[in-house]
C-alpha cells in the first residue's frame, strides 16, 4: 500500500501538484500584474485641422521636451475627458473650441518597468475659435500634411497619423522601452 502510494504520488500528484502550483502562482502573478497596471493616466491629445494643414506645438518643457505633438495632458478631478482635453488645448495653445471635439481614437502605451499605462483620448476638430498664441509650454506652428516633422515626434505618431488626418477611427496599443524605443504595437481601425 504505501509503495503503490508512494508509486502513485511520486508520478500522478507530483505531476498534478506541479501543475497546481504552476497555476496558483500564474493568478498570483497575472492577478498582481492586473492590480497594477489597471491604474491608467488618463491623457488628452488634441488635433485642430483647417484644410490640408495641421497645428502642432512644439514641447518646450517637461515630458517629451523638444518634440512636436497635438495639444494636451492630463484629466482632472472632476472634469470631463473631452473637458480636459478642450482646457489643455486652450492652455497650451490659446485656441477655444465649443462645440463638440470628434473623438477619433484611444492609444494605450505600456513602458517597460512602469506599471503606469497611459490612456490617450485623441480628438480633432476643424471648428476653433482665437489665434495660436506660443504659450510658456508650447510653442505652435501649422504644418502642411506632407511636411509633419515626425522625426522629432514621439515614435508612434507616424503610425497613426494618416488614420487622424484621415478622419478615421482608431485604437492602438503600444509597448516602449524608454521615451524612442517602440518595442511592439497594434493599430485598428474601427468602423462606427
Ligand atoms: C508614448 N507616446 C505618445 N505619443 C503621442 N502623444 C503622447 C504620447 N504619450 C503622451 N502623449 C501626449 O503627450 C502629452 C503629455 O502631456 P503632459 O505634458 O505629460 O501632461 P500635462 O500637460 O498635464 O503635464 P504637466 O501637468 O504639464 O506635467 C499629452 O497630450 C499626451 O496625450
Amino acid at each position: 500500500m504505501p509503495s503503490r502510494w508512494m508509486a502513485h504520488s511520486s508520478f500522478s500528484s507530483d505531476h498534478f501538484i506541479g501543475v497546481d502550483l504552476l497555476g496558483v502562482a500564474r493568478a498570483i502573478l497575472g492577478g498582481a500584474k492586473i492590480m497594477s497596471t489597471c491604474k491608467n493616466k488618463v491623457l488628452t491629445l488634441v488635433f485642430v485641422l483647417r484644410p490640408g494643414e495641421v497645428l502642432l506645438g512644439y514641447k518646450k518643457r517637461g515630458f517629451a521636451q523638444g518634440w512636436w505633438n497635438g495639444f494636451g495632458g492630463k484629466v482632472e478631478a472632476g472634469e470631463t475627458i473631452e473637458e480636459g482635453a478642450k482646457r489643455e488645448l486652450h492652455e497650451e495653445s490659446g485656441l477655444s473650441v465649443s462645440n463638440e471635439l470628434d473623438h477619433v481614437g484611444v492609444l494605450m502605451f505600456e513602458f517597460v518597468n512602469d506599471p503606469v499605462l497611459l490612456e490617450v483620448h485623441v480628438y480633432r476638430t476643424y471648428s476653433y475659435t482665437g489665434t495660436p498664441i506660443e504659450t510658456e509650454e508650447m510653442k505652435p506652428q501649422w504644418f502642411k500634411h506632407q511636411d509633419i516633422p515626425y522625426k522629432d515626434m514621439w515614435p508612434d505618431d507616424k503610425l497613426w497619423y494618416s488614420l487622424m488626418l484621415n478622419g478615421k477611427y482608431f485604437n492602438g496599443n503600444f509597448k516602449f522601452e524608454g521615451l524612442t524605443n517602440l518595442l511592439e504595437y497594434e493599430i485598428n481601425e474601427i468602423t462606427k
